[in-house]
């Protein structure tokens, strides 16, 4: 009776009679090298033998929180080349975090600098080439603190520096709603190039207002060493008035004494705005940040009119001025990243306050300091210097600013547009016969100009409302609530 020859005989025939390994080391190769895991994972998914082995592959690092003891951060994975030839083994060297011996004693105090490190340090850290800062641009310290750090040994003072700032760079910007000097700082307290976006078109007259003080910055003015020429100065923005190829005029060093008093003309208006990639950048309408933005410049570059002194003399108009101070503090403070994965939570049924305390942060984590100093540079808040009206409906915001030394006269609502819609709609009762029709004509006068979301229209959406509902509940924003959408704001949409 011939004998059955079946698919498994042949395949122990192979490997009986296959020519040994030439090296040992292949027959244990091991079974994670230069596997596609997505192939892998199709391998898995189509076959019926599957063991528990399968499942012990550690493809990737564990997603976790970045913070999490042993955790992979994911914000340094550079990616890796899937099949690519595998070079000799990483060699791990250790690497020390601190800081050289000489900087650290050079931190407590404990050696003097030496002339060739000084050298260093001036070139590397441009704050260093600003002693001539005025005195107003450094936070002045409370007593009781040097009180108590008098009593400490200098070898175990952990305090940091105290914040100094500088405005690097000045220049014209035009935008939709006017023209804007955007400035740009730096500081010792992080490596973010915050700005300040000035309103104050007076100064591109010839023939200024004399009772309206320029809003300018100090250490921008100031000289900032002896060698600096008249062209060193134009390049960063120390000039007056408007800058052409036959106007060039450098600017003078703040004068304390040359501080007019503005007591006749309002406060200028003064936004303090965070970063938001997502909502500026790529107009997500999750939030209200980049209408916001365009919002609050529209306000601030508004004329003003200025009631007479006499009564039968008609007021007169000034343009607008103020300044939005844009701090680079995404995601009120979390950063892009942890953003990002809030945004899934939210997905998840979470509103923006729980979904940062799932992810370990606090509601908020903004700090106002540096925004206090840019503003103290710009002569804004100041106690001797003009008073502030703030664009806000952040209570924190207020009362953080406030304790930064900031003179508050006025809080200035912000209403998202969408709500300034419904208001009117609210208010002005009657509904049109075509009602589609009204709201596309509403949305095409408030469109204006302008390349990117600034003098765009108004965000709005479901997303939208939730996280405004959110920031009126739970972060006590100074807000009118309306009720739950209706069919008509549905409209809006
Ligand atoms: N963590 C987190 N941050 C968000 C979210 N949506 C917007 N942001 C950030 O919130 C910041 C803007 O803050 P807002 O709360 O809108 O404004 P505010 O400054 O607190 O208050 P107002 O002055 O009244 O507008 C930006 O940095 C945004 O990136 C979110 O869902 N989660």
């Amino acid at each position: 009776m011939p004998v059955a020859i079946s698919p498994n005989d042949l395949s122990l025939l192979d490997l009986l009679t296959a020519s040994p390994p030439s090296n040992k080391k292949l027959s244990h190769r091991r079974r994670d090298a230069e596997l596609d895991p997505l192939l892998l994972a199709a391998a898995i998914a189509s076959g019926p033998h599957i063991t528990r082995n399968h499942y012990h592959h550690d493809f990737f690092p564990p997603v976790m929180d970045p913070k999490a003891q042993g955790a992979y951060d994911w914000t340094r994975w550079t990616g890796e080349e899937v099949g690519a030839a595998q070079g000799p083994r990483k060699k791990y060297t250790y690497v020390s975090r601190q800081a050289p011996r000489s900087k650290r004693l050079q931190a407590i105090g404990g050696k003097e600098e030496s002339k060739e490190n000084e050298f260093q340090r001036e070139a590397v850290d441009p704050l260093r080439a600003a002693d001539n800062l005025p005195a107003s641009t450094k936070k002045q310290r409370a007593p009781s603190t040097s009180v108590i750090n008098a009593a400490v040994p200098p070898a175990t003072r952990t305090e940091s520096p105290e914040l100094e700032i500088k405005c690097m760079a000045r220049t014209r910007i035009p935008t939709p709603h006017g023209p804007a000097f955007l400035h740009l700082y730096h500081n010792n307290k992080d490596s973010k190039e915050h700005l300040a976006i000035v309103m104050d078109p007076a100064q591109l007259s010839d023939a200024p207002n004399p009772a309206v003080p320029p809003i300018r910055s100090r250490s921008l003015d100031a000289i900032w060493s002896e060698s600096e020429t008249e062209a060193d100065r134009i390049t960063r923005g120390a000039y007056v008035g408007r800058l052409s190829p036959h106007s060039q005029t450098p600017s003078q060093p703040f004068a304390e004494h040359a501080v007019v008093s503005a007591d006749s003309i309002p406060s200028p208006l003064i936004r303090i705005h965070s970063e938001c990639f997502t909502g500026e950048t790529i107009g997500s309408m999750r939030c209200d940040c980049g209408e916001q933005l365009d919002e609050a410049i529209r306000l601030i570059s508004q004329p003003i009119s200025i009631p007479s002194t006499t009564p039968d003399a008609p007021p007169t108009t000034i343009p607008g001025r103020g300044a939005v101070v844009y701090l680079r503090q995404e995601g009120r403070g979390i950063g892009l990243l942890s953003k990002i994965r809030a945004y899934n939570l939210q997905d998840l049924g979470h509103d923006t306050v729980t979904a940062n305390l799932m992810l370990g942060h606090k509601a908020d984590e903004r700090g106002y300091e540096i925004a206090g100093a840019i503003l103290r540079d710009l002569g804004l808040g100041t106690e001797c210097g003009e008073g502030v009206r703030l664009l806000t409906n952040n209570p924190d915001k207020v009362l953080a600013l406030e304790k930064e030394g900031l003179r508050i006269v006025e809080r200035v609502p912000m209403i998202p547009r969408s709500w300034q819609r419904r208001h009117r709609h609210a208010t002005e009762g009657a509904v049109p016969v075509n009602v589609a029709m009204d709201v596309e004509d509403e949305l095409e006068k408030e469109r204006r100009s302008g390349a990117t979301l600034i003098g765009g229209g108004a965000a709005h959406g479901e997303d939208l409302e939730k996280y405004l509902r959110t920031k009126v509940l739970r972060m006590g924003h100074m807000l009118p609530l309306f009720p739950e959408r209706t069919d008509r704001d549905a409209l809006d949409d």
